[in-house]
């Protein structure tokens, strides 16, 4: 019987980057029940702002989900800094931070205690760069308030903030722009173009289109192919 197959291809635009890699992922393989998404897909990945693009389902989110170990991969070799997923996985965890937007593990705490326990987990964590954060995502009102009662916008705010602040080697961050006021939308747009000149951490931004008139590290692009076996 006929079965659809999705096949990925890559596209990097390399700007001048003297730095190197901090995530390699290569031969990675994954595959949904239904069809296979990635097949031996590489990449390196070097420090600033690196964008992820792609129509609807082209398999970005589960990307970000592979490459934060959330997602088990079929094969492939991913290596964070100098640490193996598959050797050290909980190191490979604690270097990086991905924005869940749909989690609900923290419902119970306020933004604030959420901030608290992830100061917790990562060494790294500026604090002194979350109370600007927090104002410029107008979070003050909200920063008391237990996260089920906050709304989707203020919740991926929320998300943001602890991304940058956390100091993490990799930040992985779906959508930066979905649900926010257009006051926040242009302080992330701010935050990223900051982001692009870090020569230390390294963020991975899934979106529809990277963000124009920004400096970025590479764009990489997923299409999805249909084929008929
Ligand atoms: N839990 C799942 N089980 C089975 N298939 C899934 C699952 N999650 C995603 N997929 C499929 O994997 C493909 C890629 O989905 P993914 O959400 O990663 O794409 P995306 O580029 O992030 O899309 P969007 O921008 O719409 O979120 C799609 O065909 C989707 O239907």
């Amino acid at each position: 019987m006929a079965s659809t197959k999705k096949e990925k291809r890559l596209f990097i635009e390399n700007f001048a980057q003297p730095h190197s890699t901090l995530l390699m992922v290569n031969q990675l393989c994954y595959a949904w029940p239904q069809a296979k998404l990635f097949t031996n897909w590489s990449a390196r990945i070097k420090p600033g702002v690196t964008w992820l693009i792609g129509d609807d389902g082209s398999g970005k989110t589960t990307l970000l989900r592979l490459l934060a170990g959330h997602l088990v991969k079929t094969s492939g070799q991913l290596q964070l800094g100098q640490t193996d997923l598959d050797l050290q996985p909980s190191q490979y965890s604690s270097q990086l931070f991905i924005t869940e937007p749909g989690t609900e593990k923290y419902e119970q705490m306020t933004a604030l205690d959420y901030f608290a326990l992830v100061q917790r987990q990562y060494p790294s964590f500026e604090q002194h760069l979350l109370a600007e954060l927090i104002n410029g995502l107008s979070l003050q009102e909200h920063q008391h308030k237990m996260l089920y009662m906050l709304s989707t916008g203020s919740k991926r705010k929320v998300w943001l903030a602890a991304a940058f602040a956390s100091g993490a080697l990799l930040t992985l961050i779906d959508e930066p722009f979905a649900a926010l006021d257009s006051a926040s939308v242009e302080f992330v747009s701010t935050l990223l173009k900051l982001a692009a000149t870090q020569t230390t951490r390294t963020y991975l931004v899934a979106d529809y289109q990277a963000l124009v008139g920004t400096p970025t590290t590479a764009i990489i692009e997923l299409t999805a192919t249909d084929m008929t076996n």
